[in-house]
């Protein structure tokens, strides 16, 4: 038995960070992915097998006997468990032990948590079966395109598919969507991955990632919006490499110097994306009202982008895309956990393509990649055939 399931990156249009202190921010789905294929191994009868993870764009393949796991997990015994939870340090322990027997090469020891989380995630659904696992990636890793997200998502998804926890209608061809409640379970199981990537993650990029289109997210919570008008973004890589962990840990540090500053700053993001969301959501009836609707948006994601510098995850690189857009009189702001990363462009609609052209070329001159995604599409999807 095999199956393919794929989950979407995403944008946060409003909100990162500050979402992780309870203020509402808002996401979009895009349409890059990362793609899991996933196969149970028959067992056979003169060995008990072995795990075997392929990352297919780092051209690297770890693989775990399961004697090895076995091992590793007598003392603090199975993770196997029919419902999400948190791994404890002490297994968490274990799980980067494990990953670092791989010998993953100096340059990629930022993989050591995503290649934990996929272990935990496993071992934690299917227990000790041998298996065969391939990922591969559309998303630039580390960007700030919730490649972290989209990778749990993928990868619980499958999982689950072939454990029995979710009953899919494995005789449909083609890629299917699931129904709410087997969406949720994917999404709690992907969380408790991506807590494992990113420390003190909010939930936003799992959820975005797993139900698709765009939301608004605060404290746990989801509510789906209707855009009554498509965005244009464009979406630059700094190609400044960057940990989430680490910058969202160094805005609680900041939290806890200055709590009463920051907690102005959050509720002002607060007040922002609830701004953002009732903008999106509202009709345009005409150029007249989309222009009025674009500029809006411009001015929240200006004033967005200086909140996050107050809370220090801005970049020289980021700046340096900021002053370059705002020659083509276009705002900008950096989008995920920032410190280089990915900035977002509102392509207004009246906007010319010569000068969209110009921008990108300008952009591309400073050693930045541009990247245009549609925004708001698919979320999660599996596939048997
Ligand atoms: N396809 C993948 N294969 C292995 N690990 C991955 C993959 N995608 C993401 N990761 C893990 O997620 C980390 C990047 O996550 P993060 O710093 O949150 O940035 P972002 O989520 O914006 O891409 C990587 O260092 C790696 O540990
Ligand atoms: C900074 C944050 O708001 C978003 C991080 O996104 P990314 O991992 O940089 O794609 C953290 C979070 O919400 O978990
Ligand atoms: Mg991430």
């Amino acid at each position: 038995m095999e199956v393919r399931t794929r989950a979407p990156g995403k944008i946060i249009l409003s909100g990162e960070h500050a979402v992780v202190h309870g203020s509402t921010a808002v996401a979009a789905a895009i349409d890059l992915y990362t793609h899991v294929f996933f196969r149970l191994l028959p067992p056979s009868e003169s060995d008990t097998g072995s795990i075997e993870l392929e990352l297919q764009d780092m051209s690297l393949i770890f693989t775990w006997p399961i004697t090895r796991l076995k091992e590793a997990f007598q003392e603090t015994g199975s993770l196997l468990s029919s419902s999400p939870r948190s791994c404890s340090s002490e297994n968490l322990k274990v799980l980067v032990g494990l990953v670092e027997e791989q010998n993953i090469p100096e340059a990629k020891i930022w993989l050591i948590s995503g290649v934990s989380a996929g272990l935990y995630l496993y071992t934690s659904i299917h227990g000790f079966k041998p298996a065969k696992v391939v990922v591969s990636s559309d998303l630039p890793l580390g960007s700030g395109l919730g490649s972290s997200a989209s990778f749990c998502v993928a990868l619980s998804a499958a999982f689950l598919a072939l454990s029995g926890a979710i009953s899919v209608e494995s005789q449909q061809h083609g890629w299917l969507t699931l129904n709410d409640s087997e969406l949720q379970l994917v999404n709690k199981w992907a969380f408790e991955g991506e807590k494992i990537i990113h420390g003190k993650p909010s939930g936003i990029d799992n959820t975005v990632s797993t139900f698709g289109n765009m939301i608004m997210f605060k404290s746990g919570k989801m509510t789906q919006l209707k855009s009554g008008t498509p965005l244009r973004m464009l979406i630059t890589n700094t190609k400044v490499g960057r940990n989430t962990k680490a910058l969202v840990a160094g805005v609680s540090e900041r939290a806890c110097r200055h709590p009463d500053a920051m907690a102005s700053v959050f509720a002002a993001v607060d007040v922002i994306s609830k701004e953002f969301s009732t903008i999106i959501e509202s009709p345009a009836l005409d150029d007249v009202s989309v222009t009025t609707k674009e500029e809006l948006i411009e001015e929240l994601m200006e004033m967005n982008q200086g909140l996050l510098q107050c809370m220090g995850v801005s970049h020289s690189s980021i700046e340096t895309v900021l002053r370059t857009t705002l020659k083509y009189k276009l705002a900008s702001k950096l989008t995920g956990a920032g410190g280089g990363g990915c900035v977002l462009t509102l392509l207004p609609t009246l906007l010319s393509s010569t000068v969209i052209d110009k921008v990108i070329a300008e952009l591309e001159s400073c050693g930045f990649q541009c990247l245009k995604a549609v925004v708001g599409g698919n979320g999660l999807q599996i596939c048997f055939s």
